[in-house]
């Protein structure tokens, strides 16, 4: 398993091995002692698998509020998509600040994005699987969304916004500038 830094503090690549042969891979995607070994300890207590048919589907960006807040451990079942992690973390001297990791069937990363960052992806190619496990459970109550395009935080999508297939809650979140963040 390799664990890679990202520009933001907490958050991190993580590329489990892959035994291959001529059947195909084995891999531990999930290895909770491995993980704390290497200083990842979380408590998961959620698997999320989403799945969206076009190219172009935008989920986020979203958070959970304390005390409902999550870590999030993201990979791709099929396909592949553009994940995007956001800090906002009050103080934080990369606030607003993003990062942005391919993660496809065929690279096998996974994204480790902690409590206090925004979260989103757009899928890169039709019939992409999303599979995550969360820290937390889904709690309405202390769900939030932040528009994805918002000017202010100059994520470039690799589409046209304009053409993004988004949910009803996601084409009305508001704009990064008028957000307030709980962390
Ligand atoms: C997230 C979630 C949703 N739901 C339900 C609520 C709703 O009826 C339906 C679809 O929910 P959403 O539209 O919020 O799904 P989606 O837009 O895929 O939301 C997800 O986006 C990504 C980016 C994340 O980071 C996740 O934490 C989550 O917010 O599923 C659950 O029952 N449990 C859950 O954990």
């Amino acid at each position: 398993m390799l664990v890679e830094n990202t520009t933001l503090d907490g958050v991190l690549v993580i590329t489990p091995k892959r035994f291959g042969d001529d059947r195909g891979f084995f891999s531990e995607v999930w290895n909770r002692h491995a993980l704390a070994e290497a200083g990842v300890d979380i408590d998961f207590v959620q698997d999320n698998h989403s799945f969206s048919a076009a190219q172009g589907t935008v989920r986020g960006l979203h958070f959970q509020s304390p005390p409902h807040a999550q870590d999030k451990l993201v990979r791709c079942g099929t396909g592949a998509f553009l994940d995007v992690a956001i800090d906002i973390r009050t103080g934080s001297p990369t606030y607003g600040k993003s990062v942005a990791v391919e993660l496809s069937a065929e690279n096998g990363k996974q994204l480790l994005i902690p409590k206090g960052f925004l979260h989103g992806f757009v899928t890169l190619v039709p019939n992409t699987e999303i599979l995550y496990k969360c820290s937390d459970i889904y709690a309405p109550d202390c769900d939030g969304a932040v528009y994805f395009d918002s000017p202010e935080l100059g994520i470039d999508w690799r589409i046209a916004p304009e053409r993004a297939i988004l949910s009803d809650k996601d084409a009305q979140a508001p704009r990064f500038a008028d957000f307030k963040s709980p962390f």
